[in-house]
C-alpha cells in the first residue's frame, strides 16, 4: 500500500506519517522544505518519541520524500499511484496544493476507476470540503463528474500535540502520547482506509467542534494570554494560576455550548476539559507560545476556535466573557516573526480592535461580541501589567 502525505512537518512526521507507516503503507512525503526532503531520502527512516508519564520510542521506516517545487512531475506520479492521500500543511496552504493534487488525480483517472480518498488533516471545520472545492477549480465540468464518483474528500479531525522540534536531528519528533484521528464515514469512497487507530464515524460535527472548541480554544487562550504576560511556553503559561483560571472558564463557556448543542454528558465533558489542561501541562514537552498563537488572523476567523463558539453562545443568550478576553488578547498579539501578527497589529493600530474584528472576524461594530471584547480590554491591560 502506498500513501502520499503533503507536509513533512510536526504533525506530518510525528503523527500521520508515523501512523501510516506503522499501518503498512510506504509513505511518500511531499514538501517544499529541501532540508527535510533530502534527509528523508537519505535515511528513509526517522525517530518518533512519545513523551509523557512513560516514554515510547519508535523507528518509522519505509518513507521517502519529494520536493514539489523542484520535482512536480514526480509528485504527480506519486499521487497517481497512491492508495491514500493525506495532508497536514496548514489550512491556508490547501489552495496552494490543490492544482498539484488535481493533476495527480487526473493522471490516475486515466489508468483506473478505483476510488481514492484524500484526507485533509488541518485544524478547521470542513477542511476536506474546502480542499475538494479548491481541487475542482482545476478540473473541467466533464472531469468533475468522474472526480465525484472516484475521489473522496472526507472531513476529519486530528488531535495530537506536536511542538516545534529543536533537537539536532532534523527528522526526529517528540510528540505527546495522546492521539485521535476521526474521519467522516459519509465522505469516504470505496473501502475505508486501513489505518491503525483511525476511526470512522457517521456524524463528524460533534467531534470536530468538541476538539476545535476545547483543545484549540484552550490552547489559543493560553498562548495569547501567555504572550501578553511575556511568557514563552505553553507549559509556563498554563502553570500561571491567573491564566489557568481564565482558560478553564473559557472552556466552561465552550463546554456549555457543546453540551447544549451536541448532547455531550456534562460530567464526561468536564473530565475532557481537565484532561486537556493536563495535556497542556505535560512537563516532558516544551511548546512555544508563538507556535500555538501562529496565524492570529486565521484564528480570529468567523468559523474558527474563538469567534465561532463566542457568537453561538451569544445567540443562546450567554455572555462569554472569558472567550472575549481571549479574543482581546489575540488582537494584541504582535509577535514580529509572524506575518499575520504584524498585519493584524497594523490593522488594530489603524482601525482599533473593533475595526480589526469587522475586517477579520466578519463582525459589525454593533455586534454584541465586539462590545464584549472591548469591555475586556481593561482586564487584558491589568493582566499585562502583572
Ligand atoms: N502540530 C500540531 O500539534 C498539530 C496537531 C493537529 C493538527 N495540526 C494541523 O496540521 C497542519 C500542519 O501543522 P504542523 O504543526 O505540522 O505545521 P508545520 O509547519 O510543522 O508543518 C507544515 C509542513 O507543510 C510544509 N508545506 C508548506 N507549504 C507547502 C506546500 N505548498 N506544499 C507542500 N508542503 C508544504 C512545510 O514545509 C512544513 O514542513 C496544520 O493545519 C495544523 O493546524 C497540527
Ligand atoms: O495548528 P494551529 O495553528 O491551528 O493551532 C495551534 C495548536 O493549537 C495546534 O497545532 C494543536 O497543537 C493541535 O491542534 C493539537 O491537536
Amino acid at each position: 500500500m502506498r500513501a502520499v502525505h503533503f507536509g513533512a512537518g510536526n504533525i506530518g512526521r510525528g503523527f500521520i506519517g508515523a501512523l501510516l507507516a506503522r499501518s503498512g503503507y510506504e509513505v511518500c512525503f511531499i514538501d517544499i522544505d529541501e532540508t527535510l526532503v533530502e534527509a528523508l531520502n537519505e535515511r528513509r527512516s526517522y525517530r518518533v518519541v512519545r513523551v509523557g508519564a512513560a516514554r515510547e520510542e519508535m523507528q518509522i521506516s519505509n518513507v521517502r520524500a519529494i520536493n514539489s517545487r523542484t520535482d512536480e512531475e514526480c509528485a504527480v506520479a506519486a499521487i497517481a499511484e497512491a492508495d491514500l492521500v493525506t495532508t497536514a500543511v496548514g489550512a491556508n496552504v490547501l489552495p496552494l496544493i490543490a492544482g498539484l493534487i488535481a493533476e495527480g488525480l487526473r493522471r490516475r483517472m486515466r489508468e483506473t476507476d478505483r476510488p481514492l480518498n484524500v484526507v485533509a488533516c488541518e485544524n478547521m471545520i470542513g477542511a476536506g470540503s474546502l480542499l475538494r472545492e479548491q481541487v475542482y477549480r482545476h478540473v473541467t465540468e466533464a472531469e468533475k463528474e468522474r472526480f465525484q464518483r472516484i475521489f473522496g474528500f472526507p472531513n476529519a479531525v486530528v488531535d495530537c500535540i506536536v511542538p516545534n522540534q529543536d533537537g539536532e536531528d532534523p527528522l526526529a519528533v517528540a510528540v505527546e502520547p495522546y492521539h485521535e484521528w476521526i474521519v467522516d464515514q459519509a465522505g469516504i469512497l470505496g473501502d475505508p482506509p486501513a489505518v491503525k487507530d483511525m476511526v470512522c464515524v457517521k456524524e463528524l460535527t460533534p467531534y470536530v467542534e468538541r476538539k476545535l472548541y476545547t483543545v484549540n480554544t484552550g490552547h489559543a487562550v493560553t498562548a495569547y494570554l501567555g504572550y501578553a504576560r511575556g511568557i514563552s511556553t505553553i507549559q509556563e503559561a498554563i502553570d500561571e494560576p491567573s491564566i489557568r483560571e481564565i482558560v478553564r472558564k473559557a472552556l466552561d463557556e465552550t463546554g456549555s455550548l457543546l453540551v447544549d448543542k451536541h448532547g455531550f454528558d456534562p460530567g464526561a465533558h468536564a473530565a475532557y476539559i481537565e484532561q486537556i489542561i493536563g495535556r497542556f501541562q505535560n512537563p516532558h514537552i516544551s511548546d512555544d507560545v508563538t507556535r500555538v498563537a501562529r496565524s492570529p488572523i486565521r484564528k480570529l476567523g468567523p468559523k474558527d476556535r474563538l469567534v465561532a463558539p463566542a457568537r453561538q453562545l451569544i445567540a443562546r443568550g450567554k455572555r462569554p466573557e472569558n472567550l472575549a478576553l481571549g479574543i482581546a488578547a489575540a488582537l494584541a498579539y504582535d509577535f514580529d516573526g509572524d506575518e499575520e501578527a504584524v498585519r493584524l497589529s497594523q490593522t488594530v493600530k489603524r482601525d482599533g480592535m473593533d475595526g480589526a474584528l469587522c475586517k477579520y472576524a466578519g463582525l459589525s461594530r454593533e455586534d454584541e461580541l465586539v462590545r464584549l471584547v472591548l469591555e475586556q480590554a481593561d482586564r487584558l491591560a491589568a493582566l499585562q501589567k502583572k
